[in-house]
């Protein structure tokens, strides 16, 4: 259960984080919002219409998959790694953020960016087969199988609280702490304070 429910949960602990970092990316996802469907309650198919809502969550879940490592996978025959000769019976963990921050794969990697998914030009293949660029769900034959269901939940999550309320850093101005931390999943380290005021 907890791999279901904390995973999600500490993705929209980030989001939060990110929108109060950069207050231009919550209007950017406002704006968004109220363009598609104004003042009307978001629904999953709204969601899925809206372009700087995926590449936001994209960005997300490559600056923030909410675990470290991928699922023990065992290997059955002998096999090549990245160059590496792994033999039959080897337990293999892949180190997810090693891959989303590689500047071999990605332009400056350490910044928080969801232009880079629209006008940078850079793409991301999340099922994998066309090349491995980040892997917040795993890849292959064990790719986690709440894939779907929890981009859905995590698009309409975000949707929905920024169409009803803006969010703010609490002290007003203080600064957000992205240090992280790990608990079942890779948390903040100094939880998230945070002001919130309803739109009206
Ligand atoms: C943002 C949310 C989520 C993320 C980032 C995530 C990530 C992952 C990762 C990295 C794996 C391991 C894949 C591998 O080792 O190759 C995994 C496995 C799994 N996930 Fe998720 N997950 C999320 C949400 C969910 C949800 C909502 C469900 C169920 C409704 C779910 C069910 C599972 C199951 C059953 C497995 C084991 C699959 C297997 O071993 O064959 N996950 N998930």
């Amino acid at each position: 259960m907890k791999g279901v429910t904390d995973t999600t949960g500490t993705t929209i602990e980030w989001v939060i984080a990110r929108i109060i970092e950069n207050p231009l990316i919550q209007t950017k996802l406002y704006d968004e919002i109220k363009s598609t469907v104004g003042d009307k309650a978001m629904e999953e198919k709204d969601a899925e219409k809206m372009v700087y809502l995926n590449a936001f969550v994209k960005e997300l879940l490559r600056k923030h998959p909410p675990t470290y490592f991928s699922l023990t996978h065992a290997v059955t025959e002998p096999a090549k790694l990245a160059g590496y000769d792994i033999p039959t019976d080897t337990n293999v963990e892949i180190f997810l953020p090693g891959i989303s921050e590689d500047p071999k794969l990605w332009k400056d990697p350490a910044r928080f960016d969801p232009d880079r998914f629209l006008t940078g030009g850079e793409e991301v293949d999340m099922m994998g087969t066309s090349g491995v660029k980040k892997m917040p769900f795993g890849i292959g034959r064990r790719i986690c199988p709440g894939l779907s269901m929890a981009t859905v939940h995590v698009n309409l999550m975000i949707a929905r609280m920024v169409q009803e309320f803006e969010w703010s850093g609490y002290p007003e101005g203080s600064k957000v702490d992205m240090s992280e931390k790990l608990e079942f999943t890779v948390v903040m380290k100094n939880s998230l304070r945070a002001k919130v005021k309803p739109r009206v």
